[in-house]
């Protein structure tokens, strides 16, 4: 309920072009990060939409700096932009990737689960369960062009999409490791990751809290592709072809029996699972090894 309320707000607020102006009009022309001018970019102050209507797909880049950690404000406008995309009929494709250099996704933002309340982890995992249903059911495909390092909740994203290109760059490590958090993935991420690379893998990777490099990871089928870094949203583009070329209703029907199980064990006990979430994260022990983690990053620095 705080979801849907927070993500009317946010529509109202937040999507817009990408230049200045008011509402969502399209075909304006704007400036786009790292310069150049991007014509009827849209989006909202963590997402920028390049859309490509000509071409069938928009490239969809996450820009939430230092690290493009998931958090609640992050979520919904990436949710809003999918679902925009998702209701207009010249899209048939997305691409994800990212605007801050080196990262793709840190995955869940530990503030949003360290040191708040029980209402707030329970809206925040509400919208961790929504993006992922979103995307993991998106009827649109979804290419990562993964573009840096994505642990856990990053990992889950890419995990999502239809296709990964991982760009080959030894500190671009991609894994759930929430063990190495003192946290457990819960089912939904384990059978997202299950779904990818088989049962044994996915058990020996999530039990190690694995992140792999890029050779690793293609070799153990977390990823599909690994291309020279400076090549990774080109390669995104020609792959895509391929998937637009197969008829959609076809593509989607076959999307959607290989995925609704997955999906519809979590549509099952989301209730649950926010319950069982807020228990887990709430505990003194999870928080105070949140917040020593939280720490070590820190310090890291210094
Ligand atoms: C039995 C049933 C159980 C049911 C349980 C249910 C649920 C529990 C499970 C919940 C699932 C969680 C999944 C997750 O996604 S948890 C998050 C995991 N993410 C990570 O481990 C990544 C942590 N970050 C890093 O390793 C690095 O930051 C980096 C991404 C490799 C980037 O390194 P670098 O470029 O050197 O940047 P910094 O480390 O200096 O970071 C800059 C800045 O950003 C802050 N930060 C980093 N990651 C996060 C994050 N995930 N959330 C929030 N903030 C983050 C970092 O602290 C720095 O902040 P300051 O500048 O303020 O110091």
């Amino acid at each position: 309920m705080a979801l849907a309320v927070g993500m009317r707000v946010l529509t109202r607020s937040l999507l817009r072009p990408w230049v200045r102006g008011p509402g969502a009009t399209p075909g304006r022309t704007g400036p786009v990060a790292g310069g150049g001018d991007c014509v009827r970019c849209f989006g909202s102050p963590r997402v920028l939409v390049e859309p490509d209507p000509a071409a069938g797909f928009a490239v969809m880049k996450m820009r939430n700096p230092p690290v493009n950690s998931l958090s609640l404000e992050f979520l919904t406008e990436m949710l809003i932009s999918l679902e925009k995309l998702e209701s207009d009929k010249a899209f048939h494709a997305i691409i994800i990737t990212s605007d801050c250099p080196g990262i793709f996704s840190a995955g869940l933002d530990l503030k949003e689960m360290c040191g708040r309340d029980p209402t707030h982890y329970a809206e925040y995992w509400k919208a961790v369960q929504e993006l992922w249903l979103r995307f993991y059911l998106s009827h649109l495909v979804v290419i990562s062009a993964i573009n840096g390092v994505s642990p856990a909740g990053g990992c889950l994203l890419a995990l999502s999409s239809d296709y990964r290109v991982l760009a080959d760059n030894p500190k671009y490590a991609i894994g759930l490791n929430e063990t190495l958090l003192g946290i457990v993935a819960p089912f939904w991420f384990k059978d997202t990751l299950v779904n990818t690379v088989g049962h044994r893998v996915a058990e020996r990777a999530l039990q190690l809290g694995l992140l792999f490099p890029p050779a690793e990871a293609l070799r153990v089928g977390m990823v599909d592709q690994v291309v020279p870094e400076d090549q990774v949203q080109s390669a995104a583009r020609s792959v895509l072809a391929q998937w637009l070329a197969i008829p959609g209703h076809a593509r989607q029907l076959t999307k959607t029996l290989m995925r609704k199980p997955t999906a519809d064990r979590l549509l099952k006990e989301r209730d649950a699972d926010i319950q069982n979430f807020v228990r887990f994260i709430s505990r003194d022990a999870i928080q105070k090894a949140l917040r020593t983690y939280l720490e070590k990053l820190k310090q890291k620095k210094s």
